[in-house]
């Protein structure tokens, strides 16, 4: 299945379960980073106390904004970089002893989760490049061979809880994409299904409310589309939708979107185009339908299609309305003769 989906609509939404982990970091910093601060401070580790009383009250503030809003922080690195930063901070300390630098296993798990693939990869390059850096300035590399066998072992464990988090969250990624095409799409043609049409028109119609960008409506029913099936086969008609389906992508501009709201009528919203200019792009789909020829087992199946059209304003302001205005133009052109616009 082809994916028409414009790039910026892939992965623009916040994951829900990077929101989940989030959360659940904040209160492990209000409780666990808590009892640290009250220790390093009873040890006289005073700066490294303030640093993490600094960021238990960042974290208990996310999490109120969290809890009231319900809005998460625009990136999650503006909580996992102070996060990682105090936590250099502890292994740089000389108070703490080298038990503390487990907590570098955390890292690259807390990376990935967070921050995913890419983002998750150079953050926790560059902080476990730093606690190496730490543990080589405090220790050195001691006892011998059995000290560059421990640091080896370390490093070792180190690299793979990196390289497994990497490969789990390529995998999930992966997974999510096809899961979100799925869900949103048509699975015959690729395109917006019925749902996603309305998604996309809602946010539209945001962008209208607020900036007054103009959006027109056009529905495009193919013409005697029954014969096709008829004719030639369900198959014949399986494929010529698919056909008509790449030849409206084609046509259209990224910001716009084209879905396929049922049986053999499509739906086009387009994003800053008034009535005037959408009668331009209809008529153009129109000619394009008509003169490309659609190949069948060696045959040319001559297609056409009846368009109508409805502007966001003019014609309605709920997806009801303008959808109802834009497929009554398309009876009235089906009614006229077929293979034309009204609008
Ligand atoms: N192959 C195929 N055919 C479909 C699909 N969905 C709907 N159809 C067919 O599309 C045809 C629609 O027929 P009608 O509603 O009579 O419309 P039409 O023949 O296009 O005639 P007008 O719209 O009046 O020009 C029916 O034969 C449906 O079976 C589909 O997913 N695949």
């Amino acid at each position: 299945m082809k994916n028409f989906f414009p790039k910026r609509d892939r992965f623009t939404e916040v994951r829900p379960y990077q929101q989940t982990v989030l959360t659940a970091l904040l209160w492990f910093t209000c409780s666990a980073v808590l009892c640290y601060a009250s220790l390093h401070f009873y040890l006289g580790a005073r700066w490294l106390a303030v640093a993490e009383l600094c960021l238990v009250a960042y974290a208990a503030l996310l999490l109120y904004v969290l809890h009231e809003t319900g809005r998460a922080p625009a990136s999650n690195l503006m909580f996992v970089l102070p996060f990682f930063c105090v936590m250099m901070l502890s292994l740089w300390t000389e108070k703490t002893g080298v038990m503390v630098f487990v907590w570098v296993f955390l890292v690259p798990l807390l990376s990935h989760l967070l921050l995913g693939r890419w983002q998750g990869l150079w953050v926790a390059l560059v902080f476990i490049g730093c606690a190496g850096a730490i543990f080589v300035y405090k220790y050195g590399i001691w006892g011998g061979w059995i000290g560059y066998v421990s640091v080896a072992n370390v490093l070792l464990c180190t690299a793979s809880i990196l390289g497994f988090s990497y490969i789990y969250e390529t995998s999930r990624e992966k997974t999510e994409s096809e899961l979100r095409a799925l869900a949103l799409a048509d699975p015959l043609t690729g395109l917006a299904n019925r749902s996603r049409f309305r998604d996309v028109f809602a946010r539209e119609r945001q962008r209208y409310l607020r900036n007054e960008t103009p959006l027109a409506m056009l529905v495009v029913d193919l013409d005697h589309f029954k014969r096709v099936n008829d004719d030639y086969g369900h198959d014949a008609g399986d494929m010529a939708l698919c056909f008509v389906a790449e030849l409206l992508a084609s046509r259209i501009r990224q910001t716009d979107v084209a879905g396929r709201l049922g049986g053999e009528e499509f739906g086009i919203l387009l994003s800053d185009v008034d009535l005037v200019h959408a009668r331009q792009i209809a008529e153009d789909l129109r000619d394009l339908i008509q003169d490309r020829a659609f190949r069948y087992r060696g045959k040319d199946i001559p297609l056409s299609a009846s368009i109508g059209i409805a502007e966001l304003g003019r014609d309605g302001m709920d997806f009801r309305t303008l959808f109802s205005k834009a497929d009554r133009r398309l009876y009235q052109a089906k009614a006229e003769g077929r293979n034309r616009v009204v609008g």
